[in-house]
């Protein structure tokens, strides 16, 4: 055994930098799921089923193939979400289901305490309070040989929703793992792809109680239920809920609130900027306060970590604004700035500082800013849209949108920053502490 001691970092050396990294791992924290299994009294395997005239009981740690296939036969085929409406098509989805009212089942996910473990495991630490979430029954689900789910988000049935539950019953069956992915923009139009695997066979052979798998997960989190190869994958789903109108306590806000209480952390303030990790749709407007008021209504619909970035600063009075990163295509004015946050979407082919000016728009110098998440991508005028012309205008697509966050001096975090280093430093720009996935491209020119 190697008795030599890991090379010591000097926390001295760029404490901004791992000061960001925390803040950057309280936006988006651990894995999107939480797994486990779970052994019941007996009692919690009962299942009644069935519509009058055609009803059937049995337990679902013991049940015989033929039982079964009896419950099989008294599904409906499942369907799903797509524009609105609710179809069925066995190229997405093959499934039987029952709803809430056709089934009565022992099996209680409050009672035997799992919310709370779904609470510890997948919510801490981004909310302390308890009973701050429920769990609705929602189906009951049976995958028989050949069935699955391809590569789908839970359309969220209400504003309060948040994620799924799934229960596995260990009826005999092989196959039907459900595969999790998580794509995060790595920056410079890279993904990176996680992949996370809950195979439920495997799982509850292993077990030598009688027992039940779960995994919970973000609604927004892509996931696939891998064909079922023989038996019967048994289910029952659980829509997870916030239970009133308080805001979790998000580790975002008690991360940056420590950082803002702490006089090292930018004693004369700066600002910081947060790529936005999910694409939002937004026209290009021809109409500069058109422009602009399509990103203000943004910050209404965006969505996980974006909307805790956001809800963070309003939450610590520390004033934010949308932009969109533009590239400037020559010098202009008497700052070498080689891309700009703009306050409001413009039209293509519209980037230089002067018409971003023509259009009323606002300029945000991106000099000496750090930079939460990803260092800078800027928004370009792809080839592909010269396609369509004059239209190009009228597109939407996806635009690099930033959120710019203003932090004051210590003593005064929700005031102006002290720009005092800039213009001494000016021509190293673009100046970014970047502790992002992405790439350091230079080093902090403030503080
Ligand atoms: O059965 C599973 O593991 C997941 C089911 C699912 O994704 C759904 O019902 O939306
Ligand atoms: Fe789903």
């Amino acid at each position: 055994m190697s008795t030599s001691a890991p090379a010591k970092q000097n926390p001295k050396k760029n404490p901004l930098k791992s000061q960001l990294r925390r803040l950057l791992h309280s936006i988006a924290d651990g894995p999107p799921y939480c797994q486990g299994t779970r052994s019941l009294p007996d009692i919690d395997f009962s299942l009644f089923y069935g519509k009058e005239g055609n009803t059937g009981r049995l337990n679902l740690s013991s049940a015989t193939e033929a039982q079964l296939q009896h419950l099989a036969d008294a599904c409906q085929p499942a369907t799903f979400g797509r524009a609105q409406q609710n179809v069925h098509d066995e190229a997405y989805r093959k499934a039987g289901k029952l709803d809430r009212t056709d089934f009565l089942l022992g099996f209680d996910a409050e009672r035997t305490g799992l919310v709370d473990i779904v609470h510890e495991e997948l919510l801490i630490p981004r909310s302390k309070k308890k009973e701050a979430i429920s769990a609705e029954l929602y189906k009951l689900n049976v995958y028989g040989p050949g069935s699955f789910f391809k590569a789908h988000v839970d359309t969220p049935r209400s504003e309060a929703q948040f994620g799924s539950l799934v229960i596995v019953f260990p009826t005999a069956h092989e196959g039907g793992a459900l595969a999790i992915r998580e794509h995060r923009d790595k920056g410079k139009g890279d993904k990176d792809t996680k992949e996370w695997t809950f195979d439920t066979s495997t799982l509850l052979a292993e077990c030598t109680e009688p027992s039940i798998a779960y995994v919970a997960f973000f609604s927004d989190v892509e996931h696939e239920v891998l064909p079922v190869t023989s038996g019967y994958r048994v289910t029952v789903t659980y829509n997870l809920c916030w239970t009133d109108d308080q805001e979790p306590l998000l580790p975002a806000v008690t991360t940056l609130r420590t950082l803002l209480d702490d006089p090292t952390f930018l004693p004369d303030g700066a600002v910081l900027m947060h790529g936005l990790h999910y694409e939002y749709p937004l026209k290009a407007h021809e109409y500069a306060e058109d422009g602009r008021k399509a990103l203000t209504d943004l910050t209404a619909r965006l969505k996980a970590c974006d909307a805790v970035v956001y809800k963070v600063a309003q939450e610590l009075g520390l004033p934010a604004r949308l932009g969109v990163l533009y590239e400037t295509s020559s010098q202009w004015d008497d700052r070498p700035e080689p891309v700009v946050l703009c306050d409001r979407v413009i039209p293509f082919g519209s980037k230089s500082g002067m018409t971003i000016r023509c259009y009323g728009g606002e300029i945000m110098y991106t000099s000496g800013v750090h930079w939460i998440t990803h260092a800078p991508e800027y928004t370009r005028e792809k080839e592909s849209y010269m396609a369509y012309g004059n239209e190009a205008a009228m597109m939407t697509t996806y635009w690099q949108i930033y959120l710019r966050l203003s932090v004051g001096p210590h003593g005064d975090r929700g005031g102006e920053p002290r720009l005092k280093s800039l213009g001494k430093k000016k021509k190293r720009s673009p100046g970014v502490v970047s502790v992002g996935e992405g790439q350091a491209h230079g080093e902090t020119v403030l503080s």
